[in-house]
């Protein structure tokens, strides 16, 4: 299982490597890359957290826990219509946490583990950023100028990786080194690409597909003869629920929005559904470690 994981992220450089050779300007090549990893790995990975809670929840649980999860996002909805900066902020910080907690998926962490899986997620997020700061303000544009930022870029990525970095030395005396080696190859790589091609091979083979696999191990004992049908078979409907609600809403605002608009509108969307599934994926990790 854990070759799919190293596949992915083969894959994941090599389609960076293939960009930036040969298809570098070439929009069609990043937004095709964008569906397919979205709609392949990065929704469907969210899709089981009803049942990471409970592999054989019953009809009564699960209305219960869709109840749930759409109160959340509906408490998060009205704090982004009214307060947007701050629901952005808590955005990136439960993102960097949620990011961060994937790369440790395999090698438990135990000291000052919450603070090292935000310091890593920071840090992979604020090279996917700074690296094509330019396409992160147009994006952020909508909701405040980010442009005096650009010049705090370094620090951030140089701060947050050396504080990784002694937290992840401190907590793996004996396995840093991989870790490290990644976070400074990868970190170079992401740099390089466009904001939104970082961003979603980074989303897509960093995390959502190892997040998967922990996701198919912990589900596979409860999914009768055929396993990978079956689990498959689960991620389809609330996959295809978000799919199909995200894009009629896109679909809508369409006409009256521009592209940069429709690129922050489509990541609050995912705002939306990420806080519920960052909640439930961290007790589910959680409960796993203890
Ligand atoms: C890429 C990008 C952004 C951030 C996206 C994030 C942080 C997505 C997080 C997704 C999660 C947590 C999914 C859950 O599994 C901004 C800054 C909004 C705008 C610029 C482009």
């Amino acid at each position: 299982m854990r070759s799919i994981e190293y596949g992915g992220k083969l894959a994941g450089i090599a389609i960076a490597l293939v960009y930036l050779c040969f298809f570098q300007d070439q929009p069609v090549f990043e937004w095709v890359l964008i569906g397919v990893i979205l709609i392949t790995v990065g929704i469907p990975h969210g899709s089981l957290d009803h049942l990471l809670q409970n592999p054989k929840i019953s009809n009564k649980n699960l209305v219960k826990f869709i109840g749930k999860y759409l109160t959340i996002i509906l408490v998060y909805l009205a704090v982004w219509l009214l307060v947007p900066f701050p629901a952005l902020l808590a955005f990136l910080g439960m993102s960097a946490y949620h990011f961060g907690q994937s790369h440790f998926l395999r090698t438990p962490i135990w000291h000052l583990k919450k603070t090292t899986y935000l310091l890593t997620g920071t840090f992979y997020l604020s090279i996917i950023f700074w690296g094509d700061f330019a396409a992160t303000t147009e994006i952020l544009s909508g909701i405040f100028d980010a442009s005096p930022l650009a010049g705090f870029g370094w620090y951030l990525i140089i701060g947050s990786f050396v504080s990784a970095a002694v937290l992840i030395v401190r907590n793996l005396p004996n396995k840093w080194w991989p870790h490290l080696a990644e976070m400074i190859l990868m970190g170079y790589l992401f740099y390089q690409l466009p904001l939104l091609l970082g961003f979603i091979l980074y989303f897509g083979f960093w995390h959502a597909l190892p997040s998967m696999q922990v996701e198919y191990s912990a589900l596979k004992q409860h999914l009768g003869s055929q396993q990978l049908k079956a689990f498959v078979g689960k991620m389809i409907p609330f996959t295809g629920a978000s799919i199909l609600g995200m894009a009629a809403i896109l679909f809508v605002l369409y006409p009256r929005s521009s592209t940069e608009e429709l690129i922050l509108l489509f990541f609050v969307l995912v705002s939306l559904i990420s806080a519920p599934h960052i909640w439930y994926m961290n007790h589910f990790l959680e409960s796993r470690e203890a």
